[in-house]
């Protein structure tokens, strides 16, 4: 791999336009204020390297993320101001994901827990090991899921999973993720990063990067709005993407029975 970058409590290297970032803060990879910082300014140089066309990210060694750090959450006792800082910055950062215009895919390789499952699901794809643990167990803690969890987990499941999931603090596994749509595969450990990589290099190597873009803003914004507005959010970026370069090379290419090859304009 070549292009490797360090950022606090992460690294990311970069292969065949991929970007894979590592979160990286042992012994539990959590999400402490140090992680939120290092995570924003990797996100950041992923956005802005415009050789990445597609970001995976995953957890150095057997966890992926074991949730927000509650041994930081004791310097926040009985402060509400404290508290709602470390959930805003922590859903700025995740927000930050989901807004990426290049695909971002979670591969999921252990213990997925709150905050840990908050960041897969604010990613635009999720793989997991059929070994993983997902979960929200902040009721635990006396707490509810801060980072964005109470809305996401509903939208990508239904209202009573993430309810039954929340209010039981019940961790399931990669399969059963799979069976409600919390993630889009589960697979076997040793199989986990090779998948995810065939489904980043399937769109980075195959795929318009305005297109690629286009679908995640019409998604997204479509989710955030009502189905007309949906359908003229739709119809915009489509018309914007029939005066490219590549929207002439995909048709020329199809007319022509080649494979396209896309420049990115
Ligand atoms: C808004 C967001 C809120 C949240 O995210 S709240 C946090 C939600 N997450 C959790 O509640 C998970 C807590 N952790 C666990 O349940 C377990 O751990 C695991 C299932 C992840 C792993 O269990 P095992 O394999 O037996 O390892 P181990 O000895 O429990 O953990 C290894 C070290 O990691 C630390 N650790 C694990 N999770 C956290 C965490 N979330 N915050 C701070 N430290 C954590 C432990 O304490 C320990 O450390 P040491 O070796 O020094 O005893």
């Amino acid at each position: 791999m070549s292009n490797e970058k360090q950022f606090s409590n992460c690294h990311v290297k970069v292969e065949n336009h991929v970007a894979y970032l590592f979160v990286n803060n042992p012994p539990a990879n959590v999400i402490s204020s140090e992680t939120v910082s290092g995570l924003s300014a990797c996100v950041d140089y992923v956005a802005n390297d415009s050789e990445i066309k597609a970001v995976v990210i995953t957890g150095e060694g057997k966890f992926f993320i074991a949730g927000a750090d509650i041994k930081e959450f004791v310097s926040a006792f009985d402060s509400e101001d404290k508290g709602k800082l470390l959930s805003v910055e922590a859903q700025a950062v995740l927000n930050k994901i989901e807004q990426l215009n290049k695909p971002v895919i979670a591969a999921i390789n252990g213990a997925c827990l709150g905050g840990g499952l908050e960041l897969a699901m604010s990613c635009h794809m999720r793989i997991a090991a059929d070994e993983a643990k997902l979960g929200q167990p902040e009721l635990n803690l006396g707490l509810i899921p801060g980072f964005g969890g109470t809305q996401r987990l509903a939208r990508l499941t239904n209202k009573s999973k993430a309810l039954e999931m929340i209010l039981t603090s019940k961790v399931i596994g990669g399969k059963e993720a799979e069976s409600i749509g919390l993630v889009n595969k589960s697979v076997p450990l040793v199989e986990l990063m090779n998948e995810a990589k065939q489904l980043a290099e399937a769109i980075a190597l195959k795929k318009s990067r305005l297109s690629i873009a286009a679908t995640i803003e019409a998604v997204n914004k479509g989710l955030e709005t009502t189905l007309d507005e949906g359908f003229a959010i739709e119809a915009d970026l489509w018309a914007k993407l029939f005066t490219t370069e590549d929207m002439k090379e995909g048709v020329n290419a199809f007319i022509e029975k080649r494979e396209a090859e896309f420049q990115d304009k």
